[in-house]
């Protein structure tokens, strides 16, 4: 058995981890595919070099109100996805032949379980025989996977999910896809405006139901115009016609049934936590098989880490690069730990609208008992939203402050550059910027789409 000073399970954000620093370190870093991860290879890039194109295409197909005259004539849909590929498999494969060649490290291409405290034995990808490994310190960097709900011959249909159907050969004339959470938004935006016929199906009674209400409303009105939309409508049953080219029909609960030629299930991910063998490891999970970790990224288990989807309730790339930076740090720094920050994590749904988040919710600063100050202010009041010329469609940047303290708690944009245009509030929250002053205390240029944010800075601070 070799022994390391430290091992990395997983290359999305765990591959960020060892750098130079890490020279006189002997480490492993265990990969059972590609390098890079979800976000690379499935996830966040591939699908915004995506919604790229289909925010393009749905200019071309509806710019009647610019009066210019224009029209979606197609996709090569071939050609755009071994683009995309091209390019993020090019990077994987980049990534792999660097730790590959590195010296200090050793790259092993396999599925890692615990076989005991920070022992692990490794299946190599190739087949080949199983190795032991230990180390000092063990980073769990696992991340998720796409969960299929338990319905009747939903398994047995083989839906894609985001991992594959970003790949798939052709595009389907009608695609089904269950889930209106950020993955289902995203990905119906994509594929109706390169002409699929989309049927998006959600228990709930909103697409994008964790957002603030308004922004929910606002975004399920306009996603409705654009594709079928079923709501409050539950998966119950799924047969697949015999055959390649078999229909598939979705029996809905609350809704008619549904015919489409592919399915799509975007219903939520789930860690991969409990393909490790953690029993015995004394490494815990909670009861949604999330590694627990303290603020300083450890687990329960002395030497062991854990860091971004596998353990965060926020799983996004940027809480999984963040987690790697205070991983990284306290393994460099065993005296002076660095502690996470997950105190404004902000969030955007790439989609059309987009949609810009962070902090509070109303509904949640309302639970709170907070003595709240809000404003719901609509793009199309500024010189921007003018320049849209999208008045009904109901844009808008909301903002909550706490009257007791003066600071904003949270922001939510659904529009345009929604996913731009919340960064400065982000950074009021992250730095503790009292409301006033926050407009006037800078330049705001004038006629950016940012005057939609300072607009309603001013109108907040009326509010105060
Ligand atoms: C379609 C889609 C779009 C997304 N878009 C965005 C976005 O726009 N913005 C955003 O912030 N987030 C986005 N996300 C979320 C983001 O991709 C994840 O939060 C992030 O990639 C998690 O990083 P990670 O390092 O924790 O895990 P991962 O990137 O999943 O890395 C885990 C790695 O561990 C490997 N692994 C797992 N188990 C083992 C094992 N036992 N042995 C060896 N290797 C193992 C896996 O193969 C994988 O490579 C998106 C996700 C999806 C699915
Ligand atoms: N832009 C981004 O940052 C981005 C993009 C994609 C994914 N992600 C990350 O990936 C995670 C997973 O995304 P996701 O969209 O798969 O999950 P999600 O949790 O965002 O949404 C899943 C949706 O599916 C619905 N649902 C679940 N089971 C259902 C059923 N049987 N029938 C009908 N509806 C059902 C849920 O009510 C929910 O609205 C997100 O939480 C996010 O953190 C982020």
């Amino acid at each position: 058995m070799t022994h390391y000073d430290l091992i990395v399970i997983g290359t999305g954000s765990g591959n960020t981890i060892v750098d130079e620093r890490f020279a006189s370190w002997r480490v492993a870093i265990v990969e059972r595919g590609l390098y890079g991860g979800t976000c690379l290879n499935r996830g966040c890039i591939p699908s915004k070099m995506l919604v790229l194109p289909a925010d393009a295409a749905q200019r071309a197909a509806r710019a009647g109100h610019l009066d210019v005259h224009s029209s979606f004539d197609g996709v090569d849909w071939p050609a755009l996805r071994d683009r995309v590929f091209g390019r993020t498999d090019h990077v994987a494969g980049q990534g792999h032949d660097y730790r590959h060649g590195q010296d200090g490290v050793d790259a092993l291409d396999g599925t890692a379980r615990f076989v005991g405290p920070r022992t692990l034995r490794v299946a190599p990808t190739d087949g080949g025989e199983e190795v032991e490994i230990s180390a000092d310190h063990v980073v769990i960097a696992t991340g998720s996977r796409p969960v299929l709900p338990d319905v009747p011959g939903l398994a047995e249909a083989e839906p894609y999910t985001s991992d594959d159907v970003m790949r798939i050969d052709a595009l389907p004339r009608r695609l089904g896809i269950v889930g209106g959470g950020y993955v289902g938004c995203e990905l119906a935006h994509v594929f109706a405006s390169f002409g699929v016929e989309v049927v998006q199906v959600e228990s709930a009674d909103s697409l994008l139901d964790n957002q603030d209400e308004d922004v929910a409303r606002v975004f399920t009105d306009l996603a409705s115009q654009r594709w079928d939309v079923r709501l409050e409508a539950r998966l119950t049953k799924v047969v697949r016609d015999e055959g390649p080219d078999g229909e598939i029909h979705l029996h809905l609960e609350g809704s008619d049934p549904v015919t489409v030629d592919a399915l799509l299930v975007a219903a939520g991910r789930r860690p991969n936590s409990d393909l490790l063998d953690l029993d015995g490891t004394g490494i815990e999970v909670d009861d949604q098989g999330l590694v627990v970790v303290d603020e300083h990224q450890r687990t329960t288990a002395e030497g062991v880490w854990a860091l971004g989807d596998a353990s965060s309730r926020q799983p996004l790339k940027h809480v999984a690069n963040q987690d790697a930076r205070v991983v990284q740090h306290n393994l460099l720094h065993p005296h002076d730990l660095m502690t996470s920050d997950h105190r404004f994590v902000p969030a955007a749904v790439f989609s059309s609208p987009q949609v810009g988040t962070v902090g509070l919710t109303e509904e949640q600063a309302r639970e709170q008992g907070l003595d709240l100050a809000v404003v719901r202010h609509q793009y199309a009041s500024t010189a921007y939203g003018w320049a849209l010329n999208d008045d009904d469609a109901g844009f808008l940047c909301k903002l909550l402050a706490d009257r007791s303290t003066g600071l904003l708690v949270g922001a939510h944009l659904v529009g345009p550059q929604a996913a731009s245009l919340v960064q400065p509030l982000i950074q009021a929250m992250s730095f503790g910027q009292p409301v006033k002053g926050l407009a006037r205390g800078q330049y705001w240029i004038h006629p950016a789409p940012t005057e939609v944010v300072e607009n309603a800075l001013i109108a907040l601070e009326g509010e105060l």
